[in-house]
């Protein structure tokens, strides 16, 4: 069997890639992600210049998955866009790197996109509307106005592939309100999910949260999520056009959590939280089990069993 996928009218070796902030902040993260198995990789979300994001500890690994409140930081856009353009040009045969960008604000967004559309970037790019941890900043995918009105914005001039990157979302309610705006617009995908918001974690012996800031509040990664993940991903499959396709983020440890994403709909698969324990050998072990999981059900492509989760009759 093979786990070569197409998206965005690009084929890839595998749905593997890491999820944007891990593994992806330096031009040394981004190398070891082109030289890992991964199918393909994406930059830190970016904003116009550089932050340093929030103060430290603000990533802690925990037994069940992860809490991050980072606070984007990033080296700034250009850092980024430098580098998938020389890429680009070194590897015209490759398939360039995703580019990540997450405004302060609608008009930030617009901002960022505008330098990705007026440059050489032949990539896809990722706006993330959920990032959980800028304070003072609601995440704008839990504003439903906010988002219709920044993608109608964005689609009056950018016209290279667009994704979005949502939080999770807990009603049928929400998942027909956002399913409705997203179809609305002309993109090639949505990454479903993000963190799951503002989580705590306690370290007992310490009676104390384990991150500095919002008082150790942060978003969770991991294990945690993969049933909410799976759900967003199945919700979105099953009420978004087929033209806009869906990535998988959200507590893939094993192939048998990619697999899991596969079947509820999802073309590419973001790993995060495990990705950041296991380093990025973490590829070669999920593509190898995942591989393994297709030869038992006698599958010979991912086509095969895509979406095709069974409901009880
Ligand atoms: O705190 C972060 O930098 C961060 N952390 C997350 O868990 N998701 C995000 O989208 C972001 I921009």
């Amino acid at each position: 069997p093979s786990l070569e996928v197409e998206f965005c009218g690009r084929l890839y070796e595998n749905p593997l890639m890491n999820a944007s902030g891990v593994c992806c902040m330096t031009t040394d993260d981004l190398d070891s992600m082109a030289r890992s198995r991964s199918g393909a990789f994406i930059t830190k979300s970016a904003t116009s210049t550089d932050r340093a994001g929030n103060p430290e500890p603000r990533y802690v690994t925990v037994p069940l998955g992860s809490i991050n409140s980072m606070g984007l930081p990033n080296k700034g856009i250009e850092y980024y866009l430098n580098y998938v353009l020389d890429r680009q040009k070194r590897f015209p045969s490759e398939n360039p790197p995703f580019m990540s960008v997450a405004g302060m604000g609608i008009d930030e967004n617009i901002k960022l996109l505008n330098i990705i559309q007026d440059s050489e970037f032949s990539g896809i790019t990722e706006l993330n509307l959920s990032c959980p941890n800028v304070p003072g900043k609601p995440q704008v995918a839990y504003d439903f106005e906010l988002t219709d009105r920044t993608l109608k914005s964005v689609f009056q001039f950018f016209t290279k592939p667009l994704g979005v990157k949502l939080p999770p979302f807990f009603d049928f309610a929400h998942f027909d309100d956002m399913a409705s705006i997203l179809n609305k617009y002309p993109l090639a995908y949505v990454n479903c999910i993000n963190s799951v918001g503002n989580g705590l974690y306690i370290d007992v012996e310490k009676e104390s949260v384990v991150i500095k800031p919002k008082d150790g509040f942060g978003g969770i990664g991991g294990e945690y999520i993969k049933p909410t993940a799976l759900a967003n991903v199945r919700a979105f499959y099953t009420r978004l056009n087929e033209n806009i396709k869906i990535i998988g983020t959200g507590g893939i440890r094993t192939g048998q959590d990619a697999f899991e994403h596969l079947l509820c709909g999802a073309t590419m698969l973001q790993i995060g939280t495990e990705l950041q324990n296991e380093g990025t050998g973490i590829f070669e072990r999920i593509n190898t089990e995942l591989l393994q999981i297709l030869e038992q059900k006698g599958y010979q492509s991912i086509e095969d069993f895509r979406g095709k989760l069974h409901s009880i009759t």
